[in-house]
């Protein structure tokens, strides 16, 4: 199965932000935007849902420490619709992830303290236009 977008060896600090633009597939059941060390170590799973694991419409986010999942964390806004043009930012500090969207912003802990990124995969049905670091 395609894993989507992977980049490694990334350097962001605190402060720094990650944009991703792209498109949501017209028929998404879901994304997933991942950020942190590697696979097994994410300070931050953000998974918009449209129709996929029992979940209708919910931005699920989680962290993921040695390979296992944390608590999921399930969000009230779901600023999203299939077919969108989104650019997604994704800042951190050493205490919460933010998310910032056009029209909305989400907040996160930092479960694990982490003090770089150097991790970042975009899966599921979104189709990535552009990578920006600031
Ligand atoms: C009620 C007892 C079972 O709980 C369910 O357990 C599932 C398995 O752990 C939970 O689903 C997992 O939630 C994780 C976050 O906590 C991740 O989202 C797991 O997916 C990882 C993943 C990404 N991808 C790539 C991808 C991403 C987006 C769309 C398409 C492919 N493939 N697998 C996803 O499989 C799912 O969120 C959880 N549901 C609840 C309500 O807790």
């Amino acid at each position: 199965m395609e894993k989507g977008l992977v980049v490694t060896q990334l350097d962001i600090e605190p402060g720094e932000c990650i944009k991703v633009k792209g498109k949501i597939e017209s028929d998404a059941e879901g994304f997933a935007v991942n950020v942190g060390k590697d696979s097994n170590t994410l300070l931050l799973h953000f998974n918009p849902r449209f129709d996929c694991h029992g979940d209708v419409n919910t931005i699920v986010c989680n962290s993921k420490e040695d390979g296992v999942w944390g608590e999921e964390d399930r969000k009230a806004d779901f600023p999203f619709e299939h077919g969108d043009k989104v650019e997604i930012c994704i800042s951190f500090d050493e205490t919460e992830a933010t998310v910032k969207l056009p029209e909305a912003e989400f907040k996160f802990p930092n479960r694990l303290g982490m003090a770089k990124i150097e991790y970042l995969a975009v899966e599921g049905d979104f189709k990535v236009k552009s990578i920006k670091f600031s």
